[in-house]
């Protein structure tokens, strides 16, 4: 449905070029909702305007609904586009023109008559949920309200694929959510397949079915939603993970942080664990079969997409030998270990 093969983009040229893409491939099926999740500057909004040519890759294949984009230029190119629907971080719409002016803008420009277009913006604005707000000003419409209008004029061509460029960043979380369940609703009553950019992993949790990891123009990881939020492969994952789910050691912990293991230190831990593991008594197994006792610091337990995810930091009191043997008694439970530093024991 969409396919980029090889994709690289290089803006400008000699001593000024911008690698803004290298080599990106990506594969997503008809019928998914798929985020690419990013740092700023990483080539998140540069890949979705490859998608349609909005920017044109400096080599590689785009080939969506089966058309290679790639190889079309003028007319041809416009009509592929036309297949293609996107919407904005700022909604883009023309302030002169009324709600139902702007869904109708696509349909008049691809020549329908009036009969036609009326017919076909009435059960758009319906489905967003704007039905009696046709013949507002876009001045006169909350945030939220806005995004609604540029989705229904992202649907009047009728698009197989929606492109979703950081399309709930200007909005707060309640807004965020009902246009996200919005987007949900078109892709599985209308079955078409989003891609969407964002650097909100709230974003991605709610709404994707795979994500892929974009780092300085290169796709870095690309995962069913849920095994990405359970065991992200790189560290640049592990990071936004632990951003999302806001599990640092307590502050006044970490300024005793020491790194080096020892004798007189208890190792301080990060554990992540999903499946049987959240739901079995490690813990207390800890003290019963290493001898180890465990304080934890903090804890939470996350549901994504029908999987469970539990995350705590301890502090492992034995001796070395003990905690050593703790942490593989969890690391055969599958749970992943990280051994944030290491704390005095007579502190
Ligand atoms: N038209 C352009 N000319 C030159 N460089 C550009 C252009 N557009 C983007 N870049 C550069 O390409 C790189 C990727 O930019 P891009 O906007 O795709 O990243 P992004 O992940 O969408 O960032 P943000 O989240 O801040 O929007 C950046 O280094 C950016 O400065």
């Amino acid at each position: 449905m969409i396919e980029l093969e090889n994709v690289s983009k290089i803006y400008g040229s000699g001593d000024a070029a911008v690698h803004a893409l290298s080599g990106v491939d990506l594969h997503i099926p008809q019928g998914r909702i798929h985020g690419v999740i990013g740092l700023s500057g990483a080539g998140k909004s540069t890949l979705i305007r490859c998608v349609n040519l909005l920017e044109r890759p400096s080599s590689g294949r785009v080939t969506v609904n089966g058309q290679e984009m790639t190889r079309l230029s003028g007319p041809a190119l416009n009509r592929a586009r036309h297949r293609i629907g996107m919407i904005f971080q700022h909604f883009n719409l023309l302030t002169t023109r009324t709600v139902f002016a702007n869904v109708a803008l696509p349909l008049e420009l691809m020549g329908y008559k009036r009969g036609v277009i009326k017919e076909r913006v009435a059960p758009l604005l319906k489905l967003v949920g704007l039905d009696d707000k046709a013949g507002q000003f876009p001045a006169q419409l909350s945030g939220g309200q806005k995004q609604r209008v540029a989705i229904a004029r992202a649907l009047a061509s009728e698009p197989a694929v929606l492109l979703c460029d950081e399309a709930t960043s200007a909005l707060d979380p309640q807004t965020t959510g009902s246009i996200l369940e919005l987007l949900r609703k078109i892709n599985r009553d209308l079955g078409i397949t989003i891609l969407l950019i964002t650097h909100e992993m709230e974003v991605v949790k709610s709404i994707c079915h795979r994500v892929s990891l974009i780092s300085d123009g290169q796709l870095v990881e690309d995962a069913e939603v849920g095994d990405f939020f359970t065991s992200p492969n790189t560290r640049l994952g592990r990071d936004f993970l632990n951003d999302f789910l806001q599990l640092e050691p307590p502050r006044e912990l970490v300024t005793r942080l020491e790194e080096a293991p020892g004798e007189q230190r208890h190792p301080v831990v990060r554990l992540t664990f999903s499946g049987d593991a959240v739901s079995t008594p490690l813990i207390s197994r800890l003290a019963r079969e290493c001898g180890v006792d465990v304080s934890i610091l903090q804890a939470k337990v996350e549901s994504i997409q029908q999987r469970t995810l539990g995350l705590m930091i301890a502090e492992l009191m034995g001796t070395p030998a003990q905690t050593e043997q703790a942490m593989r008694y969890l690391e055969s439970h599958e749970l992943k270990v990280e051994v944030l530093g290491h704390v005095r024991r007579d502190d």
